[in-house]
């Protein structure tokens, strides 16, 4: 039996835990929430995972064996690095937040010091087995598109700029680097920093970004150039009512990895 503790309980947080409620092999003894969210996270979880102890830090008298982060930028330093320097291997989601200068090493760092590993979850996207693998024999490019519904775009700087809600066309709201790309929209970065992170780097991995009126779907394109030869990926994910933001594909790639840790064989 694997004891974890979930960090966040949002839109990917809850969808995780529905789909796991019935897996013998895990079970979830905390949930870490901020202040001022503490009876709306129990509410949520009475009929999924109700045993779950909810606190605005983690217990660690209650040790986990693993720690899963679904939470945002904030939780890695306020968490994660703690929770490293402590020994418990963490998977994040997060991935957007690693591009802030440093941040990435801080956690290299917390996992030495703590002789564990942080791992950073594939989420929305797919490929990152076959860019990382390619990486070893050299990239030459790295070009990614997302295209996301309008509404997905609400609250962004593309909100300033454009009239989301009057927009009849796919339009290009972003063209740069994943570095610009990540500081600019940082809660629709986490695609652009893993491929970055797997690939070419923030500076050398190329970005657009388009609010797409005609699509309901979040749609991932990136094609990966170097001594290996080359491949192209395309995934055209549903997204989370919950979360238009969020694909549902991130939530399934969280249920992947746990069960890779708990169960007899990993694929
Ligand atoms: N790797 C990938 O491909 C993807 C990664 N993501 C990332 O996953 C994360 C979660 O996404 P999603 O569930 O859709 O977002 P939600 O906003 O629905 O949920 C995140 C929850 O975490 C809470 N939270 C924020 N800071 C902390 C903290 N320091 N400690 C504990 N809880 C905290 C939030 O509270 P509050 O509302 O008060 O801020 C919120 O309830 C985001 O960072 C997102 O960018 C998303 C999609 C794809
Ligand atoms: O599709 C998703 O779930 C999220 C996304 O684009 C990103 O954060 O890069």
């Amino acid at each position: 039996m694997l004891h974890i503790a979930m960090i966040g309980c949002g839109a990917i947080g809850l969808s995780v835990l529905e789909l796991l409620k019935d897996d013998r092999d895990l079970a979830l003894d905390q949930v870490v929430v901020p202040a001022g969210h503490l009876d709306q996270a129990r509410q949520r979880l009475a009929g999924i995972a109700a045993q779950a102890r909810v606190g605005e830090a983690l217990d660690y008298a209650r040790r986990p064996d693993l720690l899963v982060e679904c939470a945002g930028h904030a939780a890695l330093a306020e968490h994660v690095i703690p929770a490293l320097e402590r020994g418990i291997p963490c998977l994040l989601v997060s991935i957007g937040a690693l591009s802030e200068d440093g941040l990435a090493a801080r956690l290299e760092d917390a996992a030495r010091r703590g002789g564990t590993r942080v791992e950073l979850l594939s989420g929305a996207i797919g490929g990152i087995d076959a860019l990382a693998a390619a990486r070893v024999a050299g990239l030459d490019s790295v070009v990614y598109s997302g295209r996301k519904p309008s509404r997905a775009w609400k609250g962004t700087p593309a909100d300033e700029r454009f009239d989301l809600d009057g927009l009849t066309e796919p339009t290009v709201i972003f063209e740069g680097s994943a570095r610009e790309a990540s500081s600019r929209y940082p809660k629709n970065a986490n695609v652009a920093a893993t491929l970055s992170l797997a690939g070419l780097g923030l500076d050398a991995t190329r970005v657009r970004l388009i609010a797409d009126p005609t699509s309901e779907e979040n749609v991932h394109h990136y094609q990966a150039r170097g001594a290996f030869g080359e491949f192209e990926m395309t995934l055209r994910g549903k997204p989370l009512a919950a979360n238009p933001k969020t694909s549902m594909l991130t939530v399934l790639s969280i249920v992947r990895a746990l069960g890779n840790h708990a169960h007899a064989v990993s694929i």
